[in-house]
């Protein structure tokens, strides 16, 4: 059998084991599993010891880990509350020594924070009385303090001096309401590329420099990644989920929340024309109720932005006509925003044809309603040869350096394969993998089905399931390689849904990776395996649960991830056509100019020309929108 290459490392997920109870004997394997190489390392005794990996690393959010919301609930919580107390504790120890009482509170309120951002609570692990014992004043006065001590990132300070005109109007107007403390609603509407996300960060500096609070969110983790201290507007204002039980957000009126937002003096909601109007709603009432006040956004000032050329709400199986329903052009809301329009496409300005080209396939310009089909230029189509593999073409064009071995991994930052499906996402990923270089490690994951009582579903089944958004039952990595997170893991460290990572080092129930994408660029991280379920709003049939890293692979990308990011090169493969509004002009209009863009097509019988594609549009929404 020589000339076979051995089959890769295969790592399964720990059993769980209590913590609290984890041996001298664990602890210095856990070291060895860390600091040795994959070969010498056995499976490690028990997944929560990877707290004392992050203690060993000097992590800072080890926390997280100590109350394992990962995915498994410890058996004993109070008993991990007090074997890590002392290093929990540390330096708030250290800056009121002899104070105990407010260093408990303190520690109490800094564990709660974590918890609070991913939706749970002390209660969650019935520590409730850690908060009963809590000063409210320690913790209303923790969470302003940490908000008034955000860093204010040097690029956003100097984002205020090359502001364009439309940006300098909205600038200015946004920041003499910050000023006078006067409460407003305005909403940046601008196309792919004309600089929101610059704006919203020179306001953010300069809000910040007069030492106020800015709570900036967005509607996905990727672009709240890209604003400082960003987070989903969900888990900043606890704004529900079920929005069909109730609109109410979850922030009791005494806490310290609800003091944090009262101190606001400027919120931000980028990405609001992805966002349901009800979770906008939410927010309008809530501050309403918090500043006792019957005024639009309870008179706070409140700034949101968006695009609805772009992507609208997700909504699996619901139609266009639904997602424009549910849009917040359709909210009563939308009417009362002042609305600032940014026009210039400074990511395109280096190629004005190319940048009118996209306004006109925005704005429906360029197909009737009768006719979807739009002419692209002509040097952007490269047609699918009939007999030839794409993924060839793809790799040719995108990545060029995988076939010559030698390339720096800053080309996973700038470049990616875009594609409407998750199907061929999968499948051109599976391709690339091959083709890098390096040894594989292959992680399988633990299944189990979560209704299955009379055990139909063979686990084999269960195991060739991959609805979207969740990792494949067998996660295939080599080091160097791109990935993709698919869960809001830690959105304040940069660890949300969408955020792009490369691998650096594997461990059985770890993998170490390096942030390439938004604030938290160059940040060196840790991904743990969690739990992982289809999304309850997929309507998936089938219940299941897989234990796996919420990673995928992220050569190629499907283009709703894309949407926000600015791409040097870009392979827009289209197998099949688009199939949700504004998703053809979010993968055109991620690139600087044509010559960076490549649609490769299959064509459809519909066709006429080889350089006609179809465009889902919702001229509905543009109308409401008042884009035409
Ligand atoms: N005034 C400016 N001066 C220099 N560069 C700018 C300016 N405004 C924006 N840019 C740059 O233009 C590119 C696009 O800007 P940005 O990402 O803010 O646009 P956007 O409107 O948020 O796009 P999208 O809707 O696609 O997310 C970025 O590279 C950004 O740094």
């Amino acid at each position: 059998m020589s000339g076979a290459s051995p089959p890769p490392p295969t790592f399964f997920p720990c059993s769980y084991s209590d913590s609290s109870t984890c041996s001298d004997n664990e602890l210095s394997c856990v070291r060895t599993c860390l600091l040795s190489s994959n070969k010498s390392c056995g499976i490690y005794p028990g997944y929560p010891c990877a707290l004392e990996k992050f203690i060993l690393f000097n992590h800072d959010k080890c926390i997280r880990l100590v109350f394992d919301i990962y995915g498994c609930q410890p058996s004993n919580p109070s008993a991990l509350w007090e074997k890590y107390y002392a290093s929990l504790s540390e330096d708030f120890n250290r800056q009121f020594p002899g104070l105990d009482s407010k260093v408990k509170h303190l520690t109490a309120r800094s564990v709660e924070q974590y918890l609070e951002e991913m939706g749970k609570s002390l209660k969650t692990f019935g520590l409730e009385h850690l908060n009963e014992e809590q000063d409210a004043e320690v913790a209303r006065t923790k969470d302003i303090i940490d908000a008034l001590d955000a860093p204010i990132p040097e690029h956003c300070i100097s984002c205020r001096d090359k502001l364009n005109k439309a940006q300098q109007e909205a600038f200015n107007s946004i920041i003499d309401h910050v000023k006078q403390g006067k409460g407003g609603a305005f909403f940046i509407d601008g196309p792919g590329g004309t600089g929101k996300t610059f704006l919203y960060n020179a306001l953010y500096a300069e809000v910040r420099l007069m030492g106020k609070i800015v709570l900036a969110t967005a509607t996905s983790g990727i672009a709240a990644a890209n604003i400082p201290s960003g987070r989903t507007a969900h888990s900043r204002f606890k704004i529900p989920i079920d929005i069909e039980a109730s609109l109410a957000c979850d922030v009791p009126k005494q806490g310290s929340l609800a003091a944090l937002i009262q101190e606001t003096a400027l919120i931000i909601w980028d990405e609001a024309s992805m966002a349901r109007k009800e979770n906008v709603e939410s927010l309008d009432l809530l501050l309403r109720d918090l500043c006792n006040a019957d005024l639009l956004f309870g008179g706070k000032l409140i700034v949101f932005g968006g695009d609805f050329r772009q992507v609208l709400p997700v909504l699996p199986r619901k139609t266009q006509r639904e997602a424009v329903a549910v849009s917040l052009v359709s909210s009563a809301l939308w009417a009362r925003m002042t609305r600032f329009r940014l026009t210039e496409n400074i990511r395109a300005r280096e190629d004005p044809a190319f940048s009118a080209f996209l306004l006109a396939l925005g704005n429906g310009e360029l197909q009737t309603i009768d006719n979807n089909l739009v002419h692209l230029p002509s040097e952007v189509v490269k047609p699918l040869e009939e007999g030839k593999d794409p993924i060839t073409d793809l790799t040719a064009l995108t990545f060029p350096e995988l076939d010559l071995q030698a390339f720096d991994s800053d080309i996973f930052t700038t470049r990616a394969i875009l594609t409407p499906m998750n199907a061929d996402v999968d499948s051109i990923n599976t391709n690339l993998i091959q083709k890098f270089p390096g040894q594989p490690v292959l992680y399988k994951s633990f299944d189990t089905m979560l209704d299955d009582n009379c055990n139909i579903y063979p686990t084999e089944f269960i195991n060739t399931l991959c609805p979207g958004g969740m990792s494949p039952h067998e996660l295939i990595l080599k080091k160097g390689s791109p990935v993709i997170l698919l869960r809001n893991v830690l959105p304040s460290s940069g660890l949300c849904n969408g955020t792009r990572l490369i691998c650096q080092e594997f461990f059985p129930n770890l993998v170490q990776c390096v942030i390439i994408t938004g604030h938290h660029k160059g940040k060196h991280v840790f991904i743990p395996r969690v739990n992982l379920r289809p999304a309850a709003s997929s309507k998936y049939p089938i219940l299941f649960q897989r234990k796996q890293f919420p990673l995928k692979l992220s050569f190629a990308m499907t283009i709703n991830k894309s949407q926000g990011q600015t791409l040097s090169q870009v392979a827009i493969y289209l197998p099949r056509p688009c199939f949700s509004h504004g998703q053809l002009y979010v993968a055109l209009s991620r690139a600087r100019q044509s010559a960076h863009v490549t649609v490769i097509s299959a064509g459809t019988p519909q066709q006429q020309t080889e350089t006609q594609v179809e465009n889902v549009l919702s001229y509905d929404v543009l109308r409401l929108a008042g884009i035409i």
